[in-house]
């Protein structure tokens, strides 16, 4: 039964002008100022505004568990960054018992299955690796915009996986269109929102910006608004492009799972018709956006220099180390991600700090809803109350997470994990989260109905990036922005990394004598061994001049034995090589140790060679690509 009707006695309430003299303040901050202070539950109001902020987890099930309260109308001001017209996405649409919605995600489910992200594993390594050779470019000590490069990898990674399109975007240095656009559309939409807008700098600000969107929209001669609408013009034009090109391919695959296939076989309930138009791109830029910023982000936050010391460390003890006898370490494989549990508590305790959707989370009462014990009742078409769920607090509170402004990824180890898609407080597999006071309270990704559709992928991709980057770099924050302290105070979306190579990497290792054993024993007896080139390669050298070794190598040893078979024996990096040489358009993601290709070339009628022709990839082979 219901607690004692509690509306408009809630809690504790901070008087509004408490909260406006904190403007100064990164609104994260000020919301763990008042979990501590007013409690896991309290009511807040603003000019306008009614909120019931909650951030203690054992209220969630009523807020996010089925069937789920609508969402804040805050979230249509991201509809402008997906589509010129007001149409609703999966991220907007406000109720989820709506047909449209359940249809959508419906369709979206095989695009984030298991097997379908496990077998964008492959490339997800190989975008790593550019960002790897791209980051060596740089050289050691160099500072590196980490927010643009991260988005620039996950763009990539979501633009093939999920819809095909080649994007190389790390190879041109030059701005992305898309991030340059999107940045200008995003600050231009949530202006006018002061709550998602950072709050600071000012309180001026906030009551400034609404009349700003006004003003804009009467007045489209001011150079301001000229300017807007050539930025969201620009945006669109990109979309559009890319469903059109998408549209050309004709009709999906029965077998396709990518999340085009998926957007594809929709069909609206009401009509059956297959969506089109404005309504197609928005769901599709709807889940670009959304797969890109929030895991670039956070993949940023493992820096910290003892926790980088014990990354590493467990990256060594799995060969995933780049160090002095072995520059190149191992390429990961699928299945290392569930044997790096630091790495995991690292990302955990990163997106505990810094929760993607830091400013929390916003449903509406339309109906009486007990919370905490206390009644809150529906809300009226003129103020709804909003239940204004805040993660960043309930991930920062000194009660649940002591001493919460230190960096202690040791506080996850060996603690459950919530199941994807639970409602908060739901039981994990082995019934844990329902009892672990941190599992409980660590809800990154949501739960329950309106949970992040992409969480398989985002928990494939981060540790994949992390693990990628730091075997073969230590990072550090630039000097510029004041140290780990500075980059807690701040936004946290804007910060510089510095980058050094591993101090052990300089020159190529070789590979292990016992990595080499068991071929020479088993299968190699009575072979010659050559030098493949007589010459030891330059030093430094970068990773395009030992490519171009590589091929010469291979070329020159096809020459030297031209009608003859012959075995090359050389490191993983040298056969990854060669069949990106053959095949350009492959991704290689896997060489182990003893991995082989067999690769022939044949003469034509006029005693020329043919172009090189490589043999189908084997499970047994130990060198994996997709193509
Ligand atoms: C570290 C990475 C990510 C984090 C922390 C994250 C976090 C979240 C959170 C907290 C929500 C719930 C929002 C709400 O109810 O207000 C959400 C929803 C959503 N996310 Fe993510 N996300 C991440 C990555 C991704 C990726 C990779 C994709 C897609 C490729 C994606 C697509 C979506 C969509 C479409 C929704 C709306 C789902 C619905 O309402 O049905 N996210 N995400």
């Amino acid at each position: 039964m219901p607690g004692p009707p509690l509306w408009p006695v809630l809690g504790n309430m901070p008087q509004t002008l408490a909260f406006l003299k904190q403007e100064a303040h990164a609104h994260h901050v000020i919301w763990t100022q008042f979990a501590n202070k007013y409690g896991g539950i309290y009511r807040l109001e603003i000019p306008g505004h009614r909120f019931v902020v909650v951030s203690d987890p054992a209220v969630l099930p009523a807020i996010i568990g089925r069937p789920g309260l609508p969402k804040w109308a805050a979230y249509q001001n991201v509809v402008p960054l997906v589509a010129r017209s007001k149409v609703e996405t999966l991220f907007t649409t406000p109720h989820s018992s709506d047909p449209m919605w359940k249809a959508v995600r419906k369709a979206l489910n095989p695009a984030f299955s298991a097997a379908a992200i496990r077998g964008k594993f492959g490339l997800v390594v190989e975008k790593c690796l550019a960002l790897c050779e791209w980051l060596e470019q740089r050289g050691p000590g160099a500072d590196v915009e980490a927010q643009d490069v991260m988005a620039r990898l996950t763009l990539d990674v979501v633009l093939m996986a999920g819809f095909g399109i080649a994007s190389n975007t790390l190879a041109d240095p030059r701005p992305v269109p898309l991030l340059t656009e999107l940045h200008y559309a995003m600050d231009e939409s949530f202006r006018r929102v002061p709550w998602h807008h950072g709050i600071a700098p000012a309180s001026l600000q906030t009551f400034s910006e609404p009349v700003r969107a006004v003003l804009l929209k009467l007045l489209p001669f001011l150079p301001a608004a000229k300017q807007r609408e050539a930025h969201f013009a620009r945006l669109y034009g990109i979309w559009e492009g890319w469903v059109e090109e998408m549209q050309a391919r004709g009709s999906v695959a029965e077998a396709d799972d990518s999340m085009w296939a998926c957007l594809a076989r929709v069909r609206d309930p009401s009509t059956g018709k297959p969506m089109e138009g404005d309504k197609l791109q928005a769901e599709v830029a709807s889940l670009i956006v959304g797969g890109l910023d929030t895991t670039a982000q956070t993949a940023l936050l493992a820096v910290h220099p003892e926790a980088q010391k014990a990354v590493a460390a467990e990256l060594h003890s799995a060969s995933l180390l780049s160090t002095a006898t072995k520059r190149l370490p191992n390429v990961l494989t699928h299945s290392d991600l569930s044997r790096l549990p630091y790495l995991d508590a690292v990302i955990r305790e990163s997106m505990r700090i810094f929760p993607v959707s830091a400013s929390g989370l916003g449903r509406y009462t339309n109906e009486p809803t007990v919370l905490g014990g206390y009644l809150v009742p529906a809300g009226t078409d003129v103020q709804a109350a909003v239940l204004q769920i805040n993660y960043y607090a309930m991930q920062n509170v000194e009660a649940t997470f002591p001493q919460p402004e230190r960096f202690m990824p040791e506080r996850w180890l060996g603690r459950p994990r919530a199941a994807a898609g639970a409602s908060s407080g739901d039981a994990s597999a082995d019934g844990s989260v329902e009892t672990d006071p941190l599992a409980r309270a660590f809800l990154p990704y949501s739960a329950g109905p309106r949970s992040c559709i992409g969480q398989p992928l985002a928990q494939m991709e981060v540790p994949t990036i992390l693990a990628m980057v730091l075997g073969r770099f230590e990072v550090e924050l630039a000097d510029q922005m004041g140290g780990y302290k500075g980059l807690l105070a701040r936004q946290i979306n804007a910060f510089t990394l510095s980058l050094k190579a591993s101090p052990d990497n300089g020159g190529m290792a070789e590979a292990s004598a016992a990595s080499h054993q068991e071929v020479t024993l088993k299968q190699l007896a009575g072979v010659q061994w050559n030098s493949a080139s007589g010459n030891p390669p330059a030093y430094p050298e970068s990773t395009e001049q030992a490519h171009a070794r590589y091929t010469a190598a291979l070329e020159a040893i096809a020459d030297r034995h031209a009608g003859q078979n012959v075995l090359v024996v050389t490191h993983g990096e040298a056969v990854r090589r060669s069949v990106a040489r053959l095949l350009p358009w492959a991704m290689v993601y896997e060489v182990r140790h003893c991995g082989f290709t067999a690769t022939w070339r044949g003469k034509d009628a006029d005693g020329d060679w043919d172009a090189w022709d490589l043999e189908d990839q084997g499970a047994d082979r130990g060198v994996s690509w997709i193509t």
